[in-house]
């Protein structure tokens, strides 16, 4: 029986290196069939997921596990209480995929001022629609980062870069942090951001003071015209409001990565917003991230059970 089950993608490298120590299940497609996950994991001391497997219920009650291990950093697919309370280490992939998500933000913001980047199948039908493709700029316009963690500091270095002027809202860090100063972003309170900033970007986990934080509300008191980006949980915004912004015009566009439920079910009503961008929850996936990801996981991971042998 297998004492690492891997039940989501990882880097083959990283899978090798914890091959060479231990006996490993890497079933891509296991989060797929919870029933063989829930007998896989029974048995094994350690459990290594992305977001879309369930670690919880079923699949910890009866399980020997001393370790989850997460190629990511959202923890809302982890019973993290209940693997406490079993004495059950959870290691998330901090910072490893800041960059990924970084660079995302960063090209969502240029391409949501800019439009022209989707205009290849009008170019290439034979039309010429310049006017109708002038687009604005990033640079001296307001970027409200909603949480000021790793991730949305490195989207804040990247937008100062490009002349933008950053202010955040994050109630778990006091004002007086050196980080503020440092990278010349203002903290704020969130009414503040919703008033001033052309273009919002969430930063924050999935928790119960999260969930909806984006409702129709709080869209509604964002600057008209602004643009909305969403790298972070499907949950903090409120899908139907938003689609209802967008179409209205209030709000001027939107870059959408994570959903209440992915993939998006059949009548999303985002799914047919003509300024909404979407993508399949990949802003913290690239190549070079998923190598960094699948590193630190399985390093310890490997750490996590030599120590508990
Ligand atoms: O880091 C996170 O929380 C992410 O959502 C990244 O996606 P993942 O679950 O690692 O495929």
């Amino acid at each position: 029986m297998a004492e690492i089950v891997i039940s989501e993608f990882m880097d083959e490298a990283a899978v090798a290196d914890l091959r060479a120590s231990f006996d490993v299940l890497y079933d891509k497609t296991l989060v797929d069939r919870p029933e063989e996950l829930a007998a896989a994991a029974a048995g094994c001391r350690a459990l290594i997921v992305r977001n879309r497997t369930q670690v919880r219920g079923a699949l910890l009650e009866g399980a020997r596990l001393r370790v989850v291990g997460r190629l990511g950093v959202g923890l809302d697919n982890i019973d993290c209480k209940a693997c406490r309370e079993r004495g059950i280490a959870v290691i998330p992939a901090t910072g490893a995929n800041n960059t990924a998500v970084a660079e995302y933000v960063l090209a969502g913001l240029l391409m949501l001022a800019r439009g022209c980047y989707c205009g290849t199948f009008a170019v290439a039908a034979g039309s010429w629609p310049r006017e109708r493709m002038v687009g604005g700029e990033i640079s001296g316009k307001v970027l409200g980062l909603v949480g000021f963690g790793g991730i949305a500091r490195d989207v804040a270095l990247r937008a100062r870069a490009c002349g933008m002027r950053v202010m955040a809202y994050d109630p778990f860090l006091p004002a007086d942090a050196p980080d503020w100063e440092k990278l010349g972003v203002e903290p704020v309170m969130l009414e503040t951001l919703l008033a001033e900033a052309d273009a919002v970007s969430l930063h924050v986990p999935l928790t119960p003071d999260t969930r909806q934080l984006f409702d129709a509300g709080r869209l509604a008191r964002m600057k008209p015209g602004a643009v909305l980006i969403n790298t972070a949980r499907g949950g903090i915004v409120e899908e139907a409001a938003l689609a209802d912004a967008l179409r209205s015009g209030r709000l001027a566009g939107a870059m959408v990565d994570v959903f209440e439920k992915e993939p998006l079910p059949a009548g999303s009503p985002l799914a047919d917003v003509p300024n909404c961008l979407l993508t399949p929850h990949i802003a913290g996936v690239t190549r070079e991230s998923n190598v960094r990801v699948s590193a630190v996981v399985a390093r310890k991971v490997a750490e996590c059970l030599r120590g508990a042998a």
